[in-house]
Order: structure tokens, then sequence, then C-alpha cells
């Protein structure tokens, strides 16, 4: 599955959205993959976790578990880790920090590899990464279903992408008049409060 086939399973399942976004970096863009409406169909959650799977046993060979970063990563790495046939967990943020909870736990050196659903930054990949080193595991790399950097984000292992573009982003202080003209949507988890 190349990048145009995971964009048409985007388009097909109306997620490909243009508007005005803030993103979990807090970065603005015109365009936003709205990711949970692609996986809410099994069918198609299965047959882009599946080519994502395939995709990361051909680059690193077998791994023990996947972890993924709440709360868009739970269905991906749920789907992805079925298709490995490895035991799927996820991180969630308490007091801001992603942390293994619900009694999910890994063994000393376990290779783990970590699932993503879409990266724009890698933040969110990096704090998710750093979790699970900090629980014991050894993170062998990191996968996504979309790398919106175009290959150019750093997330300290390599990055296993399914569909790898790039995606306009602008700081807060530096948007296009057009983009700052459109209401501002922030679809994301990161900034909800309890
Ligand atoms: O590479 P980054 O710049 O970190 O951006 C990508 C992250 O943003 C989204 O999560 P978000 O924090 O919006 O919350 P969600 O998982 O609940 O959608 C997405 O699920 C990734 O985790
Ligand atoms: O960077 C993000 O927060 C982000 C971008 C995107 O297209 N989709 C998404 O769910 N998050
Ligand atoms: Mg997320």
């Amino acid at each position: 599955m190349n990048t145009e086939d995971v964009l048409n399973e985007f388009r097909d399942a109306g997620a490909l959205r243009e508007g005005h976004f803030v993103l979990s970096s807090g970065l603005h863009s015109p365009v936003f993959l709205q990711k949970n409406l692609v996986f809410m169909d099994g069918a198609r959650c299965a047959r882009l976790c599946k080519a994502l799977a395939d995709k990361i046993v051909a680059t690193v060979g077998p791994v023990d578990a996947a972890i993924s970063p709440a709360v868009g990563g739970i269905i991906p790495g749920y789907e992805t880790a079925k298709h490995l046939n490895v035991r799927s967990m996820y991180v969630e943020r308490e007091s801001g920090e992603f942390k293994l909870r619900r009694g999910f736990s890994v063994e000393p050196g376990e290779k783990i590899v970590m699932v993503e659903d879409i990266v724009t930054t890698g933040l969110s990949s990096r704090e998710c990464i750093a979790a699970i080193q900090a629980a014991g595991g050894e993170v062998v790399a990191a996968a996504c279903i979309v790398d919106r950097s175009g290959g150019k984000v750093d997330v300290g292992v390599p990055l296993i992408a399914l569909a790898s573009l790039e995606v306009p982003a602008y700081p807060a202080d530096a948007l296009p008049p057009e983009l700052a003209a459109l209401p501002v949507e922030d679809p994301g988890s990161r900034r909800l409060s309890k």
C-alpha cells in the first residue's frame, strides 16, 4: 500500500478535511486528517494496519509488543498488534505526561514498536517512546499510518510510515491571511481539560 492508496482510504472515509485546524503541536494547518472516520470502519482499519504490520516486520523483524499514545493511537495500535500477533498497550496522559497505566507493563528489554496514527512534529511520538523506555521497553521502531512531515521528523528511532506527505503547518503568529480568516477547530485531546 503506497501513500496514494492510504490517502484514498482517507478520501473515501471523508477524513481528508479542509479548513483551519490547530494541531496537537499548536501549529495551525489548512488540512486535517480526521483518522477516527477511517478507523471506525473495521475493514478499512484492518487493510491499513495489516499493511503497516507487514512493513514493520519487513523493516525490523519480529517485535514483542506494540504501544500507542492515547487517544488517536489506540485503535490503529490494537489493530496493528493483532496482525503482528503481539499484545497491544497504550500510554495516556497523567498530569500531562504519558504513562503506562491500567495494569499494562513491559518486561525489561522487550522489543517494542511504538504505533501512532499521525505524525506531524513527532512530539507525541517522542513523548510516548520516552514513556515506554521509562517502563523498561526497548523501542526498536516507531510506526504510523501517515507521516505529515514527509520523512523530516526525527523521533530518535527508525520511523516506519505507511504514507508520507508534506502538509503545510504554521505557527500561530505566522498564519497566511486566508487561513487566519477561517474559524479555528482544535480536534485533538492534548488541550482537553478533565
Ligand atoms: O507529531 P505531533 O506534532 O505530536 O502530532 C501528532 C499527534 O497529534 C494527534 O494527537 P492529539 O494530541 O491531537 O490527540 P488525539 O490522539 O487524542 O487525537 C495525533 O493522534 C498524534 O498523536
Ligand atoms: O498534528 C496533529 O495534531 C494532527 C494532524 C492530523 O492531520 N490529524 C490528527 O489527528 N492530528
Ligand atoms: Mg494522538
